[in-house]
């Protein structure tokens, strides 16, 4: 993903201490900035109407502004328990706005540097933290967020945790039931237990014997869940055999933040939504070898009453016809002999022989200084420390994801180069 330069773009870094609040490139019209009592005031023009009424900007202590076209981001103040830690003013109707935050929001921090993305993300590098959680983005206009825009209004962003190193688009397996979509997918996670993690999605339907809250599902009622649902806490959802099932965000991030690889177990009308959705994974529809031994599976697996088993195998004829036809399909796999049908999807997930199953991709995991500021050259971002000569690289060019979900395959290393300090964007 290129980062490209915004003339238009003002980033402040607000420290804790406001005497050495350093404001940057205010090439927009956004006025000028002054420092008044406790927190910074942000002035500007309100040209709202023709008229200049002049607003403004007071930001909380650990809030920091960043302008993106005509709306001005105030990011920060997690500790605030009245505020969702971010607000825009919106410049063409001059008016504050607390938008829906959707994804999960990184822990309280004191202090950040941000600076703006390609006009649809700010990235936000929390201070005094460690490698492994100090690369956030707060999504603003991206594909997700103007499809969420949809659905809940023009107020609408999503954070989305970045992720250094590799980890591998996220799996769709779906199927009619019976097929052998949990058998295959406990065969690949015994073997290869550090690679991959499963997404555990909610389900209304009652727990079977030895199932687990948490562990195979979130077991959860109708009114809960779809007021979850309607906050936006789901990648996706469908009603099957009679109950609801979802897959949450968080969900498929906590396998991300384990660094693993993420599989989901869903039917055909969540893979189209995922397939519609931002998230980039690898569609796997099983197939049985017949109807007559889906069925005799699903009756040996005697886990169903009859009368389910009965409604099961009738949306096992519609689910056969629309996962094998359409293209929704990356892959299409006949569960016949068990180990013949996992070594194919071994090889559709490049795990030959030859793979290591405990590999996993470790980055070591460093602190980052106390106070940083932010620049950007060759389309790297540079965290400087701002009391020691040390700076460290953020490489994007390998960025892969975000919201929904964990922004993926970011690097991270230390660098002996000196960076010149007339870069163009700074914080
Ligand atoms: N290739 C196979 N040959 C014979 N039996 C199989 C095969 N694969 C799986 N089974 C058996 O079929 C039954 C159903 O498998 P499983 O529970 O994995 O299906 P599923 O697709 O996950 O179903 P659901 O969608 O209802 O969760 C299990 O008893 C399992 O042991
Ligand atoms: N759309 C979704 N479908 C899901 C999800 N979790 C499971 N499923 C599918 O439901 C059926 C039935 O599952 P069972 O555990 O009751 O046998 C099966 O096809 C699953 O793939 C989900 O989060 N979203």
């Amino acid at each position: 993903m290129n980062i490209h330069h915004h003339h238009s773009i003002a980033i402040y870094f607000i420290p804790n201490h406001i005497n050495q609040f350093i404001p940057l490139d205010l090439e927009s019209s956004v006025g000028k900035l002054d420092l008044m009592g406790e927190a910074p005031v942000f002035f500007g023009d309100d040209l709202h109407a023709g008229v200049s009424n002049g607003f403004h900007l007071k930001l909380k202590e650990f809030e920091s502004a960043i302008v993106v076209g005509n709306k001005t981001y105030a990011i920060g103040g997690f500790d605030d328990p009245t505020s969702n830690g971010v607000r825009f003013f919106d410049k063409s109707t001059g008016e504050w706005v607390v938008p829906i935050v959707l994804g999960t929001k990184p822990n309280a921090f004191k202090g950040h540097s941000m600076m703006l993305l390609d006009s649809d993300r700010i990235l936000i590098i929390k201070h005094n933290s460690k490698s492994n959680d100090c690369a956030w983005f707060l999504e603003v206009d991206t594909r997700y967020v103007q499809e969420q825009k949809k659905k809940f209004g023009s107020g609408v962003v999503s954070w989305s945790k970045g992720v250094i190193g590799d980890a591998e688009r996220p799996i769709v397996i779906s199927g009619p039931s019976g097929v052998g979509k949990g058998t295959l997918i406990n065969m690949l996670m015994k073997d290869f237990p550090t690679m991959f993690g499963f997404s555990v999605s909610h389900t209304t339907r009652a727990p079977r014997e030895k199932e687990e809250n948490g562990v195979h599902y979130h077991f959860t009622n109708r009114s809960v869940m779809e007021e979850e649902i309607k906050a936006g806490k789901f990648l996706e959802f469908a009603s099957v055999h009679g109950n609801l099932y979802g897959t949450s965000i968080e969900a498929v991030e906590v396998v991300a933040d384990a660094g693993k690889r993420c599989i989901l177990d869903i039917d055909v009308q969540g893979a189209r939504s995922v397939r519609a959705s931002s998230l980039e994974a690898i569609f796997i529809f099983i197939c049985p070898p017949s109807f007559e031994e889906l069925e005799k599976r699903l009756r040996a697996r005697g886990t169903e009453t009859e009368e389910l088993i009965q409604k099961r195998l009738n949306n096992a004829k519609a689910e056969l016809e629309q996962g094998t036809s359409g293209g929704l399909f990356d892959h299409i796999l006949v569960n016949d002999d068990l180990e013949a049908c996992y070594e194919r999807l071994k090889e559709i997930l490049g795990l030959d022989g030859s793979t290591d199953a405990t590999l996993k991709t470790t980055t070591e995991v460093f602190a980052l200084p106390m106070e940083i500021s932010l620049s950007k050259i060759d389309g790297k971002i540079i965290i400087n420390s701002k009391n020691a000569d040390q700076k460290t690289v953020l490489d994007l060019t390998s960025m892969k994801g975000g919201a929904p979900g964990r922004t993926r395959g970011l690097r991270m290393y230390p660098t002996g180069l000196r960076i010149d300090d007339d870069n163009d964007e700074n914080t």
